[in-house]
């Protein structure tokens, strides 16, 4: 720090004495070459010809400049007629208004000092402003000497990440055991969800459990700096961490410096950002990975990253951490209220199931406000009406949106919309594994259904695409099946997007359906495939035979539809070995 500060000090001292030199030596060279010379010998030099230029003047002196081209000075004649005179003698006669040099030299001076006096201002504001900032920095690099206590138990619910970030810890631990069998070491992790849902709180655990230090930045502290100053700290950040050895390093908020890069930036702000980015991008691909060091990232829009960042050596773990399910709610719950005392009468399942779509954040915020107004009556302990009062204050201000749990109806529509995904899928296409069924909204889309297509498959077969049709149609099938044909949502809105891509790549790519044939319609037909009668036509009536197929199947398992949609209501997500005990019960 004091190094670059003195360091800019220096550059602006160095530029001053330049200046004045070169104006003091412009000046005394001048002054020392000059000729003094009688106006008598001025007068014979005139009549010989021997003058090119004369420089007028009101001052006692004038100069000139004889054709040799070295400078005379000599008494003016201030006489009338003499700059004719000159002129009839074919000189260059230049009129200048006196004390010129002085003059210029005084100017030069004011200009060095106003110049010298806002070099040094910006200078030391600068240096104030990046002291700042590396203040800053070195408080939050500093954090990683902090001994972390955070473990996976501070943690509820999110299991699979959890899961997942435990492998982390083995190979922070032991990373020449991975380099021995040739592993290729895991360097990013991103952590996508909305927001308070714990994120910060598994990268803390991870280094936690891993007991190494944890250096935590965020996003947008890289981006209002001065040029540079984003990508050199990126720099210094990972040279601290390397110099720990191993570590956990946390990025809160990537999106802020790595948003999707457009080809050419018109503003200086982007353009910053880019080149934090690259050095984040350069740091990462500079380390081999076996040394320990794991860069975990955190972001709620994954969809605004840079897809270089999502590549092979990056952050190509991608980790969805989501909102809690009514069971990972209890839990949190009842981690937060741990410390606090709790009375007897409090049904932290009760507060559970009421507070459907709140995150971690929310729930300890929910718990601490709750304690808050019980301090404030001097109340013995935390009871259900300080918790009541409390929830009120916690959901104040909030779209109503997220105060959806009030609507049972919408609940019970999604519940069944995504029922009928699964049932469908158990029963067309039982090698699927559908891994989660859930009615908290996720970032992909309203409920929360996940399906894996088994991996080991090269080719799908046309029985694969009509069965995957009919299970992304199971949604749309179960709502029209239990609320009517007018009930109907547009919660299907992606299922119908899907249904529509695979049937024309069924008709027109594949050459799958026998009526069409096997032609290539999107090689004859272009971008006007969707404007030809007879496709559309073929495509109406493969997707209605299908979608009165689904609405059969689901009919004929009405009983096993209702058990799983009441289990999501109960439980607000399931997983697949509940879901197989459902529909085996059912059978
Ligand atoms: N799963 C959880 N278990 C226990 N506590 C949680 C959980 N999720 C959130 N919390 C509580 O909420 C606080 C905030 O969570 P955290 O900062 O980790 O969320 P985040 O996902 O990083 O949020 P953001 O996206 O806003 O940065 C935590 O310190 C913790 O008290
Ligand atoms: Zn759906």
């Amino acid at each position: 720090m004091e190094l670059l500060k003195s360091k800019k000090v220096l550059i602006v001292l160095i530029a001053v004495m330049v200046l004045v030199l070169v104006s003091i030596f412009v000046f005394f060279r001048n002054d020392t070459q000059i000729k003094k010379i009688s106006y008598v010998e001025f007068n014979e030099n005139l009549e010989n010809s021997n003058i090119k230029t004369v420089y007028l003047s009101q001052d006692a002196k004038i100069t000139g400049e004889f054709k040799d081209g070295s400078l005379f000075e000599t008494d003016n004649p201030r006489a009338e007629g003499f700059k004719e005179r000159l002129l009839g003698y074919g000189i260059n006669v230049w009129e200048t208004n006196g004390n010129n040099t002085i003059k210029d030299i005084l100017t030069i001076f004011f200009v060095l000092i106003v110049f010298g006096g806002f070099f040094y201002f910006l200078n030391k504001n600068s240096s104030k402003q990046a002291q700042k900032e590396m203040t800053q920095m070195s408080t939050i690099e500093d954090a990683g000497n902090v001994p972390f206590s955070t473990t996976f138990d501070d943690v509820a619910g999110n299991e699979e990440v959890k899961e997942n970030l435990r492998e982390m810890v083995d190979f922070i631990r032991e990373p020449e055991k991975y380099e021995r069998y040739g592993a290729r070491m895991p360097r990013g992790v991103l952590l996508y969800g909305p927001p308070g849902t714990g994120k910060t709180l598994l990268a803390k655990a991870l280094a936690g459990e891993a007991k190494v230090p944890f250096y935590a930045v965020t996003g947008s502290d890289f981006i209002q700096v001065y040029a540079g100053l984003g990508a050199s700290r990126i720099r210094s950040l990972f040279k601290k961490a390397r110099g720990a050895e191993k570590c956990v390093i946390f990025i809160d908020e990537i999106d802020a410096l790595g948003k999707k890069r457009k080809g050419s930036s018109a503003n200086g702000a982007s353009d910053e950002s880019d080149r934090t980015l690259n050095a984040l991008l350069t740091e990462m691909s500079g380390f081999k990975g076996n040394e320990g060091i794991i860069v975990v990232a955190a972001t709620n829009r994954i969809d605004t990253l840079d897809e270089a960042l999502l590549r092979p050596g990056r952050f190509d773990r991608q980790l969805e951490v989501g909102l809690p399910d009514i069971n990972a709610r209890y839990k949190i719950l009842e981690l937060h209220s741990k410390n606090k005392p709790i009375s007897d009468s409090v049904d932290l399942k009760r507060i559970a199931y009421q507070t459907v779509y709140f995150s971690g954040a929310k729930l300890e915020s929910l718990m601490n406000e709750s304690a808050m107004i019980a301090a404030r009556f001097n109340h013995s302990s935390i009871d259900m009406n300080h918790i009541d009062k409390a929830f009120y204050t916690v959901i104040a201000g909030e779209e109503k949106k997220d105060r959806s749990y009030i609507s049972l109806e919408e609940r019970k529509v999604t519940a069944y919309h995504e029922a009928g995904h699964a049932l469908v899928t158990k029963l067309v296409s039982p090698l699927n594994r559908v891994t989660k069924i859930s009615i908290i909204p996720s970032t992909k889309g309203a409920g929360g259904f996940s399906m894996n297509i088994p991996p080991d498959k090269l080719y799908q077969s046309k029985e694969d695409i009509l069965n995957h049709i009919m299970i992304a149609l199971g949604g749309r099938a179960a709502e029209e099946l239990i609320f009517g044909k007018d009930k109907i949502t547009t919660g299907a809105s992606n299922d119908l997007q899907k249904t529509t891509d695979m049937i024309f790549a069924m008709i027109a790519k594949y050459g799958m359906d026998k009526e069409a044939g096997l032609l290539n319609y999107e090689l004859l037909l272009g971008d006007s495939l969707g404007n030809n009668a007879y496709i559309l036509d073929r495509a109406k009536s493969i997707v209605n035979e299908l979608y009165s197929n689904t609405l059969q199947i689901l009919k004929e398992n009405i009983y096993t539809l209702e058990s799983i949609t009441n289990s999501l209501l109960e439980n607000e997500s399931i997983d697949e070995e509940e879901l197989d005990k459902i529909i085996n019960k059912c059978a």
